[in-house]
């Protein structure tokens, strides 16, 4: 199926203010059209490589070639399989190859039009061949619009862990069609969801009430769509620009990751079972009982949170995970892999409240298994 997308307006436009490396996120319905004239005045002259996964390939991928046909900016397309499991070497090595056989040269740029998958996968590629190509990233998943495709964090998988290898690379622009999300599937939708309730969580009690109250235009396409996507982009920014490189504050962003992104290790990244969007639901609610747990937190705060998650549809514990998990012990030893971990000690965001979350960098092993042993009981 090929979407058609006709409607355009102006778009909200969210600065991610990083000094000499600062970009725009660009947020407004059919925008996809508008690529190639963006393109070519952003880089002039410079050719593209488009990667993108087999679903985008037969929705929107052929509005994007059309975009950049109509600006005349020469451009080659890479498809890969669609799905977390994509992130790993051997597409990033086949992909790097691809890229240097089309003789692309630095100052070209690498198009991610996917969801997070592609936009991770692509953005390594751009960091990396020729030390650094130019990035564009054209999010198409409620997921990449409110999250991935902002802040330059890319890579991929390992069989030690999620995210485990990677750069940290930003885009020079970020071009996000809200119209592109109409063909998205309700599973994938909720789990993008996810992440713009992850905001609300850890600083901005308001937007999680306003979402209490309002997500149903989020699902349905109503004006709180876009309004949901530009206040997630705009709490994204702020906390880029104030720690690009994730060396304080940035590490908020992992709220419900450092469980979320274990459980998606122990289902060795099948999307089937578990989707990124889905283990950040069920990190969060754990994220939060484990903060009453340590008496940091209102026990009333986390059943709100369980209670909203699972309104929209999104699973909240272990349990909702299909199979079997490996033991308590083995979830600790992928948890021990985090990047978070400093000089052996386990950091969690943790919270004191909706809206209070704060990263907290010495967490007993011992009671987070004796927590999850309890989860699992
Ligand atoms: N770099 C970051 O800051 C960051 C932030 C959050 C998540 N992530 C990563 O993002 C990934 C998850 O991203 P995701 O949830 O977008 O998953 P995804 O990229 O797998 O996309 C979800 C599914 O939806 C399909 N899809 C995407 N857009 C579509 C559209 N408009 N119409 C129809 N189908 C569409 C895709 O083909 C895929 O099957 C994870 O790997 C996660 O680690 C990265
Ligand atoms: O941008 C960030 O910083 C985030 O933590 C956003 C997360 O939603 C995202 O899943 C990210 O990829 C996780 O980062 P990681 O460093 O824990 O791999
Ligand atoms: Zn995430």
């Amino acid at each position: 199926m090929t979407a058609q997308v006709t409607e355009t307006e102006a778009p909200d436009t969210v600065r991610v203010d990083l000094g000499e490396r600062s970009y725009d996120i660009l947020i407004g319905r059919g925008l996809l059209a508008e690529a190639g004239e963006r393109l070519k005045a952003l880089l002039p002259g410079s050719r593209a490589a488009i990667i993108t996964d087999e679903n985008l390939a037969k929705t929107h991928l052929e509005a994007l070639q059309a975009s950049l046909d109509e600006a005349g900016v020469k451009h080659v397309t890479f498809k890969v399989p669609a799905g977390e499991s994509t992130k790993r070497f051997s597409m990033f090595e086949r992909l790097c190859d691809d890229v240097l056989a089309a003789k692309l040269e630095r100052g070209d740029a690498v198009v991610a039009l996917g969801g997070g998958v592609v936009g991770d996968l692509a953005g390594f590629v751009a960091a990396s061949v020729r030390r650094g190509m130019n990035f564009i990233q054209v999010p198409t998943s409620l997921l990449a619009q409110v999250d991935s495709s902002v802040g330059g964090k890319t890579g991929i998988n390992s069989r030690h862990g999620k995210n485990l290898i990677g750069a940290f690379h930003q885009p020079r622009l970020v071009l996000a069609d809200t119209a592109l999300l109409d063909t998205l599937s309700p599973r994938e939708f909720r789990a993008g969801y996810a992440e713009v309730a992850k905001y609300g969580l850890i600083d901005d009690a308001d937007f999680f009430a306003w979402l209490e109250e309002n997500h149903e235009g989020i699902f349905s396409g109503g004006a709180e769509r876009e309004h949901a996507v530009a206040t997630s982009c705009r709490a994204k920014a702020r906390i880029v620009a104030e720690d690009e490189f994730e060396t304080g504050a940035r590490a908020l962003l992992n709220l419900g990751h450092t469980f979320g992104h274990a459980l998606e290790a122990a289902v060795d990244y099948n999307g089937e079972r578990l989707v990124h969007g889905e283990g950040v639901a069920i990190g969060m609610r754990l994220a939060h009982d484990f903060s009453v747990s340590l008496g940091l937190c209102a026990e009333d705060d986390a059943r709100r949170v369980e209670a909203h998650l699972q309104k929209v549809g999104l699973p909240t514990h272990m349990s909702d995970i299909p199979g079997q998990l490996p033991p308590t012990e083995t979830l600790l030893d992928i948890i021990a892999q985090d990047k978070k971990v400093t000089k052996g000690a386990l950091t969690f965001i943790l919270t004191r409240g909706i809206g209070r979350s704060f990263v907290e960098r010495n967490v007993e092993r011992e009671s987070v298994l004796a927590f999850l042993e309890k989860e699992m009981n």
